[in-house]
């Protein structure tokens, strides 16, 4: 097109007169040019702590937990009445504390990955977010106090990098007393501690401990022909906090976490049964890029173990050895 090519021959024309006339300002021009694509590169290639690469999804947690998650309806809602309280709150007082408990297998790791996925972008890979397993970090019991420093030094370091960093603590039930101590100072109401605060942090606790109080509640309601989903947060706060408040041999319990009302929310997870084995295990197929077969997940379901032995209500080990076990029945 003959215009067309005229006025792009118009606008080289006029630029190389303004390239002639002002070269400064034309540099000038170029030069801030590139430093906004590098800093827009900076930000699409680094992560950094701000809306880029961090922003709560609440719809998105809200859907995850209802279809992702099987069998937890009572940690599903307390997990999202919580951390959606808590993000949506822009000057918190102090920061969330969460600690799930439960039986193994049970969805205590999942839905701390989910609420990462609806928080940072990258998940769990994110640097903001920072797992610790008591058995392989923390494993010996002579080097408690080196510890200690470290995991403070880590604590502070990256809240000072992200306010909006998260902790989670696996095994919390074999992790050293002195050492959960040690962090409590950060999940109080301080404003801040040496210049940082604290507040807009989230701490995740797992562990096992009243996992077997949780069973028998579920195992009575089971046998009293009452269906799962009747089961309520008031029927299980009783049985988490006889089990976790007395078990003195648990660890978590000796220091004055509870004590000082440090931790927010308990959440108790449900111990799963046969159907959401299923579910899990269709879940499982999909995300391994097969087509869904109820068949295959059936075969494998019924070869795992369940309790009471003669009721085989609840499975042992959860949903967690499905990813392993599936590949021998696809
Ligand atoms: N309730 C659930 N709904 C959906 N998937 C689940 C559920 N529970 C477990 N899974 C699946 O099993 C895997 C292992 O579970 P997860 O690690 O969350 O268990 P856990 O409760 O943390 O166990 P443990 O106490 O042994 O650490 C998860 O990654 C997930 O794929």
């Amino acid at each position: 097109d003959r215009s067309g090519s005229h006025t792009t021959k118009q606008v080289c024309k006029s630029w190389l007169i303004v390239e002639a006339i002002e070269p400064v300002s034309t540099s000038l021009l170029l030069g801030t040019g590139a430093a906004v694509l590098g800093k827009k590169l900076y930000h699409y290639f680094y992560e950094t702590c701000d809306e880029n690469w961090l922003n709560f999804n609440a719809t998105g947690l809200k859907h995850d937990l209802s279809t992702k998650l099987y069998g937890q309806h009572v940690a599903a809602q307390v997990v999202l009445k919580a951390v959606t309280g808590f993000m949506n709150n822009e000057n918190p007082k102090k920061p969330l504390v969460l600690s799930l408990h439960g039986w193994t297998g049970t969805g205590k790791n999942f839905v701390s990955q989910l609420i990462a996925e609806n928080i940072y972008q990258k998940g769990m890979t994110s640097n903001f977010v920072h797992l610790f397993t008591a058995t392989a970090h923390f494993p010996h019991e002579a080097h408690v106090d080196k510890y200690k420093t470290q995991l403070q030094e880590w604590v502070r370091g990256n809240v000072s990098i992200c306010p909006r960093s998260m902790f989670i603590f696996d095994e919390m039930d074999k992790m050293h007393p002195g050492l959960i101590d040690s962090i409590k100072p950060y999940l109080d109401f301080y404003d801040n501690l040496n210049g940082v605060s604290y507040r807009k942090a989230i701490f995740i606790f797992l562990s096992n401990a009243g996992g077997e109080k949780i069973v028998e509640v579920a195992l009575d309601f089971w046998k009293d022909g009452r269906e799962r989903e009747e089961i309520q947060l008031k029927d299980l706060e009783t049985a988490l906090s006889l089990s976790v408040f007395n078990n003195k041999n648990s660890g978590f319990w000796h220091t004055s976490l509870i004590d000082k009302n440090l931790v927010d929310y308990f959440v108790p997870f449900l111990p799963l049964e046969y159907k959401h084995v299923i579910q899990c295990g269709l879940a499982e197929m999909v995300s391994k890029g097969h087509a869904p077969d109820k068949e295959v997940v059936e075969a494998m379901a019924r070869d795992l173990n369940y309790f009471p032995k003669e009721e085989r209500v609840f499975s042992m080990q959860g949903c967690k050895v499905i990813p392993a076990r599936l590949d021998f029945y696809v």
